[in-house]
């Protein structure tokens, strides 16, 4: 499966859709439903996270997904997760176009920090060369660490996902300015080495102009919690439209 995207692709995390269907045994709201809406509606990809604790995406989603992705041919399936858990038996069994590699805990409340090198190398190795084998980018979920990413690279990875917690955290604050350059000159080490840059975590329809305004290359964002929050408010497509103006807007500034 191939995909090309002109600009930052916005891949949909519906984790917190299926958090929500499972406080009951009805079936609602609908996983593949949410999905299918905001492809209509213009999203270049799907991301989910099953946790092994199954509190949201369960195992049966990422098989109905990968069916209901065969009928968008240009739309990417992204799947995050730990490696060395239950990730590679999705991966095995989906190739997806893409797998994030994310080294959270089994009970991990959320995702808190990246991979860190060298300590990680050698276990990270021969995951990421099956991946490949199998016709599965891969991805690594990193801290934005310039000094780290040529460890990255060296392990085989195509890109990293810069973990944006700690900008979205500095977002209209006073320390904005110095989050967005520790980002900035991460995403350019990772560029500088050949590594494709992917970022997420905690980006709204608040920060994310910002972000892309000021980090080069970004080829696609993953949004999830606020995204599906706006869309209780907003319906699906007019979020998915509303993140893809944000995201209009931030390569605008960048590029003027
Ligand atoms: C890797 C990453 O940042 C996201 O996958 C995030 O961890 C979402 O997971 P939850 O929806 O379980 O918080
Ligand atoms: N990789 C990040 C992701 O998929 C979504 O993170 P969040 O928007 O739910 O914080």
């Amino acid at each position: 499966m191939t995909t090309s995207h002109p600009r930052t692709a916005l891949s949909v995390n519906v984790n917190k859709v299926a958090l929500v269907r499972n406080t009951r045994h009805l079936g609602i709201p609908s996983v593949t439903r949410a999905a299918q809406l905001c492809l209509e509606a213009g999203a270049q990809g799907i991301t989910v996270h099953p946790r092994p604790d199954e509190r949201h995406i369960r195992a049966q989603d990422v098989t109905e997904l990968a069916v209901l992705l065969k009928d968008w041919p240009q739309a990417e399936f992204n799947i995050e997760g730990n490696p060395t858990q239950n990730l590679m038996a999705f991966i095995r069994q989906v190739r997806p176009h893409q797998a994030t590699f994310v080294p959270d805990a089994e009970d991990q409340f959320t995702s808190d920090h990246g991979w860190r090198f060298p300590q990680d190398a050698e276990r990270l190795k021969p995951l990421i060369a099956e991946c490949r084998q199998l016709g599965v980018r891969v991805s690594l979920f990193m801290d934005a660490e310039p000094a780290q990413m040529a460890a990255a690279r060296s392990v085989g990875a195509d890109r990293i996902e810069l973990y944006t917690e700690p900008y979205a955290a500095a977002w209209g604050t006073p320390q904005q300015a110095v989050q967005l350059e520790r980002y900035r000159a991460a995403a350019q080490a990772a560029l500088d080495v050949g590594l494709g840059v992917n970022a997420g975590h905690d980006l709204n329809r608040d920060n994310l102009a910002d972000f892309l305004a000021g980090v080069p290359g970004v080829l696609e964002v993953s949004i999830g919690h606020a995204l599906i929050a706006d869309a209780l408010e907003l319906g699906y497509g007019d979020t998915v439209v509303a993140y893809q103006r944000c995201i209009d807007q931030g390569m605008l500034e960048r590029n003027s």
